[in-house]
């Protein structure tokens, strides 16, 4: 990731909704283990390095709790979260809420899809891609409510994308909860998006 330009960490100067407490402690440490990382002469981005989090037992135990407490009162049926740190992620909230997880895969992907899949195309995402991004359409109906996972959220494509494909299901969203957000708050609106950290946590 992600985007890690200096003008691409700026746009968030709204106020985000945090966790109380053991999300706060969680926020600090996951600013303490967080590194951008200069790529070289090459480039004209620094990228994001968040290794750190997985390695540490800390954060791993309270990153599904922060961020499923992000939205205490949602009763969420599933947790959706795309390939591929989702497929990490997603899991460890789902748990927390007391939810199923349901993967969400790129188009053009390493996995091949057997069954129907429901699709939806992005808008340009953080490194200009427009993504095909499903679910196995047998997973998702209008029972479920679902909370959408991410790590990062920048231009917020990929989660449009599959808010388009929770609504085609006739799913309920519930909003979506991520590690960090640097889109603009018109996009976290629209998302209902909530976040342990803000690009100007990462400075
Ligand atoms: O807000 P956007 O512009 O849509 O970008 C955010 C997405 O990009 C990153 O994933 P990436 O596709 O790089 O895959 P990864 O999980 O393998 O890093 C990140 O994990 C989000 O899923």
């Amino acid at each position: 990731m992600k985007g890690g330009t200096s003008a691409g960490r700026g746009w968030c100067g709204i106020v985000w909704h945090r966790c109380p407490r053991m999300g706060d402690v969680l926020s600090r440490r996951l600013v303490e283990l967080f590194h951008w990382v200069d790529p070289g002469p090459d480039s004209s981005h620094l990228v994001s390095d968040t290794s750190g989090w997985w390695r540490d037992p800390a954060v791993l135990a309270g990153i599904g709790p922060a961020l499923a407490g992000l939205f205490p009162d949602a009763r969420p049926t599933v947790v959706v979260a795309p390939e591929v740190t989702g497929l990490l992620l997603g899991p460890l909230v789902a748990v927390a809420a007391g939810a199923g997880f349901l993967p969400a895969y790129k188009m053009g992907g390493q996995r091949r899809r057997a069954g129907p899949m429901r699709w939806a195309e992005t808008p340009p995402d953080y490194r200009g891609r427009r993504l095909r991004m499903g679910v196995d359409a047998h997973r998702l109906g209008p029972a479920d409510r679902v909370l959408l996972v991410d790590d990062w959220v920048a231009t917020g494509a990929q989660l449009d994308a599959l808010d388009q494909v929770v609504r085609g299901s006739g799913a309920e969203l519930v909003g979506a909860a991520a590690v960090v957000a640097t889109c603009p708050p018109y996009v976290a609106e629209r998302l209902r998006l909530r976040s342990l950290l803000t690009g100007d946590d990462l400075d």
